[in-house]
């Protein structure tokens, strides 16, 4: 098995290349044909998200807009439970169905923290499209109209998703190995 190592810790192969442009196809293919009269807006939650964000958009068939909000939660391998703003929700939403672009559900607080803002907001509707959920490390009362894989509940980097800000450009997603 194909093994990295980023800063102090070693990473194996979990999820190829392959297996992640699979489950965006089929999650753009149902987003294509439900979405497709709502006039979307496409919120892409920096950073993690910006490699999945872009990989979709290509596959959305209709016109649709795109727009981006940088929140941090997770320090190092593990979440702080708390959602820092670093770049917030600045647009009119109000009426819009609004679709969040997340790279990864983890303990959920990133997404329930933006559909309550979003709510508040006075939008018509929030989806939610993430590319990867970890369903064993849930803690939020929150639904997920898109999911990509479901995935257990490891420390994961690549495709966007990093440990202490690298492992982003790794075109597949590797877990955090048993001997770190
Ligand atoms: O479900 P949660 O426990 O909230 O975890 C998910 C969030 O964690 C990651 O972001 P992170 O805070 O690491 O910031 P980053 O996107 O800049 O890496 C990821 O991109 C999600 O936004
Ligand atoms: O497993 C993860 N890896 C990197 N960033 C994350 N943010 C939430 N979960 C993760």
């Amino acid at each position: 098995m194909k093994n990295i190592q980023l800063l102090d810790k070693t990473f194996s192969l979990s999820i190829p290349a392959s297996d992640i442009k699979k489950a965006i196809w089929e999650m753009a293919e149902k987003i294509n044909r439900e979405l497709r009269d709502s006039d979307p807006l496409m919120i892409c939650i920096l950073n993690g998200s910006f490699m999945f964000s872009a990989d979709l958009m290509k596959l959305i068939d209709f016109p649709c807009q795109i727009s981006f909000v940088k929140l941090a939660s997770y320090e190092g391998t593990g979440s702080t439970g708390k959602v820092k703003e670093l770049i917030g929700f600045n647009e009119d939403l109000k009426g819009r169905t609004v679709v969040l672009l997340e790279d990864i559900v983890d303990t959920g607080v990133t997404v329930e923290n933006c559909v309550n803002q979003l709510n508040k907001m006075g939008v018509k509707e929030v989806v939610v499209a993430s590319l990867l959920f970890k369903p064993d490390a849930l803690k939020k009362d929150i639904k997920l109209d898109y999911v990509g894989l479901k995935i257990p509940n490891d420390f994961i980097v690549g495709y966007g998703l990093d440990y202490n800000g690298y492992g982003r450009n790794l075109p597949d997603i590797y877990s955090l190995t048993a001997d770190n």
